[in-house]
């Protein structure tokens, strides 16, 4: 069992605390959190936002709505000075099934147009913008630790490879469903899995065979970095990570992020250079000198108070 499960459990005597009473805020909204239709928000801790998928009467399958909403929903986040981290889940039975195949059923991608050209340009403006909906976690700045549970298919993993960190249950499957459906996925995985996932063989097997992977080759494969034994345990795992990341420096953390994914997509050397341009002016800030205080005095950096930003 690992610490985080450990601590959740406080040693067999219950969840810890803090962890349960967060979790229990997580699933307190009860509904999608007006102007949304398909999204819960809550903040059940200090300085950390909960965004759930919520529509599980249809296994949080991804409608039209769902697709502009995130994009609001994310670009207010990256906005929101009292916010330094995410957690994402999804509300019911399992994370999501994916895009709504109704929708597709409607001609979602067959819109009305005089010609080959009109037709064709709608449909690239869609499919932007459904690409759009899962780069805004990326372009976020605070992290985001998703939380799968049950099944995580189609779309579910585009969003889920735009995420930073990926936990799940022992009960979570994944799959790439896209050939199944009769297209090559277009929103994230095929472009992202493959800088998840350390294996070329593996990333090429799951998009070309649609076949389900299961929670332990996830973790084998690197695809997920924790697997909790139930969805309580998961939400209280991914409260305490998000507790851990809303403790420390906002300008640290979102640095790192950003850093992160820039040196993901460029050379070394061009990482490196990226990483003096920012800290040039970022190592400036009083956040370091407080941080250095608190390790000198042996101090937990959760006494220290930051600015926001
Ligand atoms: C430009 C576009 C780019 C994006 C591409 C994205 C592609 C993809 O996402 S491909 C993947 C598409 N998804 C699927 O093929 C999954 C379909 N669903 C299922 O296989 C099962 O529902 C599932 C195994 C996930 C769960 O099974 P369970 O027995 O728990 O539930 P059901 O009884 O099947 O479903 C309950 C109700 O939910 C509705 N529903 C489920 N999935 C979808 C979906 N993807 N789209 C729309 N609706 C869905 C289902 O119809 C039931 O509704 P109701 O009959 O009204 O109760």
């Amino acid at each position: 069992m690992n610490s985080i499960i450990r601590s959740a459990f406080g040693g067999g005597r219950g969840l810890w605390r803090p962890a349960l009473n967060a979790v229990r805020a997580m699933s307190a909204s009860g509904g999608p959190t007006p102007p949304f239709t398909t999204l819960s928000i809550s903040q059940p801790a200090s300085h950390v936002t909960h965004v759930e998928l919520h529509r599980p009467e249809k296994r949080n399958a991804m409608n039209q709505a769902f697709w502009s909403e995130m994009i609001d929903c994310f670009n207010q986040i990256a906005e929101d000075p009292e916010c330094r981290v995410v957690v994402f889940s999804g509300a019911g039975k399992l994370f999501t099934a994916g895009i709504d195949l109704m929708d597709m059923a409607g001609g979602l991608l067959r819109p009305d147009a005089d010609d080959t050209a009109r037709i064709s340009w709608k449909v690239r403006q869609t499919i932007s913008k459904y690409q759009e909906t899962f780069s805004v976690i990326e372009k976020c700045p605070k992290p985001v630790v998703v939380a799968v549970h049950g099944a995580c298919v189609g779309a579910g993993v585009d969003l889920i490879t735009a995420c930073d960190i990926r936990l799940c249950t022992q009960d979570a499957w994944f799959q790439v469903k896209e050939v199944d459906i009769g297209l090559a996925a277009d929103v994230g995985t095929l472009q992202r899995l493959p800088k998840v996932i350390g294996s070329g063989s593996l990333v090429n097997e799951l998009a070309l065979t649609a076949r389900k992977m299961y929670s332990d080759e996830a973790k084998s494969s690197g695809l997920v970095s924790r697997v909790f034994p139930d969805k309580e345990t998961l939400m209280a795992g991914a409260m305490e990570v998000a507790g851990e990341i809303a403790s420390r420096s906002p300008v640290a953390v979102q640095g790192t992020k950003i850093n992160l994914i820039f040196s993901r997509d460029h050379s070394v050397k061009e990482g490196l250079d990226f990483a003096a341009m920012w800290n040039m002016s970022m190592l400036q800030t009083d956040d370091l000198m407080k941080s250095a205080q608190a390790a000198l005095e042996k101090k937990s950096i959760k006494q220290v108070v930051f600015s926001k930003l």
